[in-house]
């Protein structure tokens, strides 16, 4: 147990939470307090008694009590603005996806790794990143996220450009909807690069930066599938926050499990009335060290937008056995070994077929409690980035579940863009008991498999 002395000696209570209502009520003057045996992620800080009315003679006052932020409490703000932010870009997705998925193909772009982008990951970025600077000054955010310009600023480029600005000014001047400031006149070209290029933080060991990837899953955006828009705080190598918009991953699991192509059900739906599609995905979020994670359907931004609007806390679930457990992983080969997942599953007597799922709705899957097991083993020299995890994993373990490496150590987010000394592969479980059994299958299985 820590014990808290003030300045003059008088020992000072054990922390106790506190919320906005509480420090109305009851406290007159807080005082930022630091001490080397508090853990640096919580903000202890001290507070007078509301009662005791003489604060100039604090240090003579033993009435003091250590307390310390609620962790939920302490990042209200940058959680407020980062649900809302990652709702404006769900509403944008959802634009562009509809019309990618009419356009085809020509609306597509290929990086120098052949992985496709779209104008939807460009402008995400460009519109998080817009907001993120207005709320908190662009000088006070860093931001390391997936997309840069280059590809925008060839001079073949003009046109795929242009998307760009217009799809960024059409959805921050429909995000006053959620609260948000739209720019006052819609942004010029260069400022719409500006806050993409804005985003070229190299993570590290200290101090606080946001991650986010635009769009998580492009290739399952651009076939009309699940995909993600994901946006993390990192503070002091630690993830603080996480929030994840799934546009297409609305409440009702039953919605996972077209192995087939959602794409296909969607454009049936769409065409029957007869059917209920509520169609509005969900927006997951969570802060470190609340012990509780949260999920609210996708909303439209149409009605009064209320933070936190219908918000529901989430459960991983109770499954523990792997034998009942339904595990996902990514859909392409490419991605992540099916053979070896294929071989432990039998290992473990996992019945389930595979859930094949693009991006980190498969972390929302197993916060949500629809699927106990996650496994991502990458072919040997893929370096994971950091925003292909930060969200999803924050909000898994304070949903109840474990994330681990296969050797089982957390993964490190304060050493840059790159998860550095991964050790195999990446395994998140609904629980510990679940983990464990995991883990040791994978070691089992791991000398004789070719990976
Ligand atoms: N070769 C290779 N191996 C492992 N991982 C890779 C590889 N190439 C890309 N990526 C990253 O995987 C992200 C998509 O992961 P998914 O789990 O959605 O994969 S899958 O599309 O379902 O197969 C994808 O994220 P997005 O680019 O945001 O879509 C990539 O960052
Ligand atoms: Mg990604
Ligand atoms: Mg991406
Ligand atoms: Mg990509």
């Amino acid at each position: 147990m820590t014990v808290f002395r003030s300045n003059l000696g008088t020992k000072i209570p054990q922390p106790f939470f506190f919320n906005n209502n509480f420090l109305k009520t009851h406290v007159n003057l807080l005082v930022s307090f630091h001490n080397r045996n508090y853990p640096k992620s919580r903000n202890p800080i001290l507070c007078l008694p509301k009662s005791d009315k003489k604060t100039h003679q604090m240090e003579k006052n033993s009435n003091w009590v250590a307390i310390e932020s609620d962790p939920g409490e302490k990042y209200a703000e940058e959680l407020e603005i980062a649900v809302k932010a990652v709702h404006v870009a769900c509403l944008l997705c959802q634009k562009v996806q509809e019309k990618l998925i009419f356009n085809g193909d020509e609306d597509v772009q290929a990086k120098d790794d052949n992985s496709p982008v779209t104008i939807a990951d460009w402008s995400v970025q460009a519109t998080v990143s817009w907001i993120l600077s207005q709320a908190f000054g662009a000088q006070n955010v860093s931001i390391v996220a997936e997309e840069d310009i280059e590809a925008l600023s060839k001079s073949n480029a003009i046109s795929l450009l242009s998307s760009v600005v217009k799809t960024v000014n059409d959805s921050l001047s429909a995000a006053s909807t959620f609260g948000i400031e739209p720019p006052v006149t819609a942004l010029e070209t260069a400022e719409v690069l500006e806050a993409i290029s804005r985003c070229n933080s190299a993570g590290g060991p200290t101090g606080r930066f946001w991650v986010l990837d635009p769009v998580d899953g492009t290739l399952g955006f651009v076939r009309g599938d699940q995909y993600a828009i994901a946006l993390a705080l990192v503070e002091n190598g630690e993830v603080v926050l996480g929030v994840l918009g799934c546009p297409n991953y609305p409440m009702n699991k039953e919605w996972l499990n077209y192995q087939n192509g959602y794409r296909r059900i969607l454009s049936r739906l769409t065409k029957s009335s007869s059917e209920s599609w509520d169609g509005k995905g969900c927006v997951l979020y969570a802060t470190r060290g609340s012990k509780k994670a949260w999920m609210q359907p996708l909303v439209s931004g149409d009605k009064g937008w209320v933070w936190p609007n219908s918000a529901r806390p989430i459960k991983v679930s109770a499954i523990d056995n792997p034998v009942l457990a339904t595990f996902c992983e990514p859909v392409e080969k490419a991605n992540s070994s099916h053979s070896f997942t294929q071989g432990l599953a039998h290992s473990v007597g996992l019945r389930n077929q595979p859930l094949r799922v693009y991006s980190m709705v498969k972390y929302a899957a197993i916060a949500r409690g629809d699927a106990e097991i996650f496994m991502k083993f990458a072919r040997a020299g893929y370096k994971e980035k950091i925003w292909d995890h930060a969200a999803g994993v924050v909000i898994i373990q304070e949903a109840g579940g474990v994330v681990t490496d296969a050797g089982g150590r957390p993964l490190d987010f304060s050493k840059g863009i790159y998860l550095q000394g991964l050790d195999r592969g990446i395994i998140a479980c609904a629980g510990s008991s679940l983990h464990e059994k995991i883990m040791r299958a994978v070691d089992a299985s791991w000398n004789s498999s070719s990976l």
